[in-house]
């Protein structure tokens, strides 16, 4: 059973690879971000109650995120496996999880830091063009990933139950690595 957890600033490819990687391993790809953009498309509650924070580059708040998590790893899907990508994000939000996966009877989780330099994510987020990708508010998601969820990578090593791989290579070498680093 595969259950993995894609940590990194953002740009780093975790969406792209998370992707790719859950159709190689036919489980699903949970993106807490993808989740909740399209609940704002959807125009739910979740989406009109998430819309500020994300529009500025802040974390949405707690409840909200681990609720919804919550109610997608029991889905049907999820019981082979799965990939979190953009979850958790803070140490609350792994604590959550932690105590989540004990009642889920669920375990065996690793934790893929996928790394790479300022420069490059911010050039590759300028590239993408998602609402969120404007200069200011990358900034601000940089700002938060170092403050909130870089402390997950100690964390997580403390736990070992981490590995890391370098993001800040092409799509193919980055997928190469993953699927030897996981079948290692
Ligand atoms: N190895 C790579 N080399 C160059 N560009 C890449 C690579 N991986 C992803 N990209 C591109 O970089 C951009 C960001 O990738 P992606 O959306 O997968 O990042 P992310 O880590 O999920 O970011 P976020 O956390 O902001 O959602 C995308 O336009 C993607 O096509
Ligand atoms: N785990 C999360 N906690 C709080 N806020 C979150 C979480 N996951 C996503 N968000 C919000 O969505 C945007 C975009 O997320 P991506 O993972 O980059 O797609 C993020 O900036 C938060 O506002």
């Amino acid at each position: 059973m595969t259950r993995l957890i894609f940590l990194g600033p953002p740009g780093a490819g975790k969406g792209t690879q998370a992707k790719n990687l859950a159709e190689f391993l036919y489980i699903p790809h949970i993106s807490t971000g993808d989740i909740l953009r399209q609940a704002i498309q959807d125009q739910t509650n979740l989406g009109m109650q998430a819309q500020s924070f994300m529009d500025k580059g802040e974390l949405v708040p707690d409840k909200l995120v681990e609720d919804m998590v919550e109610e997608r790893l029991k889905q049907p899907d999820a019981q082979t496996g799965w990939i979190l990508d953009g979850f958790p994000r803070k140490v609350t939000q792994a604590k959550f999880l932690g105590e989540l996966l004990i009642n889920l009877r669920e375990g065996g989780e690793k934790v893929i830091n996928l790394d790479a330099p300022d420069a490059v994510v911010i050039n590759r987020l300028l590239g993408r063009g998602r609402k969120d990708d404007t200069e200011e508010v990358i900034r601000r998601r940089l700002e938060i990933y170092r403050d909130e969820t870089a402390p997950l990578i100690n964390y997580y090593s403390d736990r070992q139950q981490l590995l890391t791989v370098n993001g800040n290579q092409s799509q193919e070498e980055v997928f190469s690595d993953l699927k030897n680093i996981i079948a290692a």
